[in-house]
């Protein structure tokens, strides 16, 4: 397929407003692709490299941002030369890289199209204006293969992205659906949360129900068959070299295959209270020296839920069967505390939950979540059957920008700018804010922000829209300055949030009207 229909398709749905006719211009465009490119359309259509990132920064872009490097004149570019291309780019290193990447891409613009290039732009600084392109994308796939969307999207779950899933049935038809079940060793998207206002009405909204503390580390999911234990990180990135604690813990329990859904803490070694979600950021990401950071700050593996037991899937029992399995297998220390609300009309059962609550945040951690006792495990999904309670209110936002400090901060990048969703995949800032950020959070987002660099007029640098940071705040506020109108009062970053995608940041519609 040449990368001119894929552009063509990506401004059409981009224009198009009714989300039906996106899916059928997607669905053409599947239909139309090979089997065998549809992982590259899904990714190019979302403003995705395969390769990740590439190390082509502004530096190199600039040189070719259209009109600088005369278009070609006639579409001839597949999307396996850009693949290839991209590829290429991301091989160079060593002395000599910048003018290298240079070359190469001066290579690739020259055989692109006005249009090609400038989804080449768009595809290489992160750019996308596709709003919610994952899940329509999903939806043309499974139009275009025949398939029930609903299938699909319960396959693409289990496996953990749509692209491989994509090629599949576009290639065999609904048949190939059955390959995609939970396997131990294949990470599969978590379940997610809902917010609450309080413990009350997350009862009143559930019924029966646990109230578990909701633990502030990283969330893992464990596989283990035989002694092979992996750990992969709420994005499924595989982890498990850097806590050999958690595999220790694992490799410890009395079964021989299993798939655990938990949360990696640390505690204070003198007070016994969980330590900053910040440093066990830190020590879960360091690459440097293991054994040393595990002298330092031990982490703990504490687990809610369990999603298959020697070759048995549970996904789609009920929550309370599936503790019972989790207490068979872990002891108590190692799964998190709860309290269970049999008969919601029970004022002594309702009474002892909000206790529970309040002795949660009184150990130190952030809130609890409640959870219905009868749901199934819905992986990958925002559950209305998980709720969330916490006392202070943040929200996920994306970093567009960020000022360089001066003073104390010089030589750091201080100030981001925030921004939320829109409804058509842009963002939207909502205020900036340095206030929160420790040294080593300064240290830390400096280097990511660097990496993420696409424009510096020397005051601010303008960044791929890649990094989730959680934000504090006290309120909105009525400001002409910014465009949606509003802007945060008193907003105070909690943490970064390198863990989330930025697709997964809070929409200005959520942030406008609390939703
Ligand atoms: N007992 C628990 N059950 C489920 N998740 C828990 C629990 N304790 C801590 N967590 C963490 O809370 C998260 C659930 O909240 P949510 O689905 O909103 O994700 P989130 O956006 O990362 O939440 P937040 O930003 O509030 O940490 C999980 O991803 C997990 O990391």
């Amino acid at each position: 397929m040449l990368l001119a229909r894929v552009a063509e398709v990506s401004r059409e749905v981009t224009a198009a407003s009714a989300r039906s006719r996106k899916i059928a211009l997607l669905a053409e465009l599947f239909a139309e692709a090979e089997p065998d490119e549809s992982p590259l359309v899904i990714a190019y259509l979302s403003g995705r490299l395969p390769q990740g990132r590439i190390g082509v920064g502004w530096s190199v872009l600039k040189d070719v941002v259209p009109p600088a490097v005369p278009p070609a004149e006639g579409s001839a570019l597949t999307l396996g030369q850009v693949d290839a291309a991209m590829a290429e780019l991301a091989a160079v290193s060593g002395a000599g890289a910048r003018a290298e990447r240079s070359r190469l891409v001066h290579g690739l613009f020259s055989a692109a199209t006005h249009d090609e290039q400038e989804l080449l732009v768009r595809l290489l600084t992160g750019e996308v204006r596709q709003g919610a392109l994952d899940a329509i994308a999903l939806e043309g796939v499974a139009r275009a293969a025949g398939v029930p969307a609903l299938e699909l999207r319960r396959a693409v779950m289990l496996e953990g992205s749509l692209p491989p899933v994509a090629r599949a049935v576009l290639d065999e038809g609904a048949s190939a659906l059955e390959r995609f079940t939970l396997r131990v060793g294949s990470p599969v998207q978590p379940m997610l949360a809902h917010t609450a206002a309080s413990v009350a009405e997350a009862i009143a909204d559930l019924g029966p129900c646990a109230v578990e503390e909701k633990l502030d580390g990283i969330r893992i999911q464990v596989h283990r068959r035989g002694d092979d234990v992996r750990v992969y990180t709420r994005s499924l990135d595989d982890i498990t070299d850097r806590v050999p604690e958690v595999v220790a813990t694992a490799r410890a329990v009395a079964a021989d295959g299993f798939v655990l859904d938990g949360e990696v803490i640390a505690l204070d070694p003198g007070s016994g209270r969980p330590v900053s979600f910040q440093m066990i950021s830190a020590r879960v990401g360091s690459r440097v020296d293991v054994a040393g950071a595990r002298a330092v700050l031990p982490l703990t593996a504490v687990f809610f839920d369990v999603l298959a037991r020697e070759g048995e899937e549970l996904i789609d029992r009920p929550g309370l069967e599936r503790h019972a399995v989790l207490a068979r297998l872990l002891p108590e220390s190692q799964r998190v505390r709860r309290a269970v609300v049999t008969d919601p009309a029970d004022p002594a059962q309702t009474a002892a939950a909000e206790r529970f609550y309040a002795d949660t945040l009184a150990r130190g951690h952030e809130g609890v979540l409640v959870k219905a006792l009868e749901a199934p495990y819905a992986a990958g999904r925002r559950g209305r059957t998980w709720l969330k309670v916490k006392p202070v209110h943040t929200l996920d936002l994306v970093v567009l920008a960020v000022e360089r400090g001066h003073g104390r901060r010089t030589g750091l990048l201080s100030n981001l700018h925030l921004g939320a969703r829109t409804a058509d995949g842009g963002f939207v800032m909502l205020g900036k804010t340095f206030k929160g950020l420790t040294d080593e959070m300064l240290r830390w987002q400096t280097e990511r922000l660097r990496e993420l660099a696409v424009s510096d007029d020397g005051f601010t640098v303008r960044v791929r829209p890649e990094l989730v940071v959680e934000i504090a705040y006290d309120g909105l506020q009525v400001s002409t300055r910014y465009p949606a109108g509003v802007t945060l009062r008193f907003a105070r970053v909690v943490r970064h949030r390198p863990d989330k995608r930025a697709s997964e940041a809070d929409t200005v519609e959520r942030v406008v009207e609390g939703r």
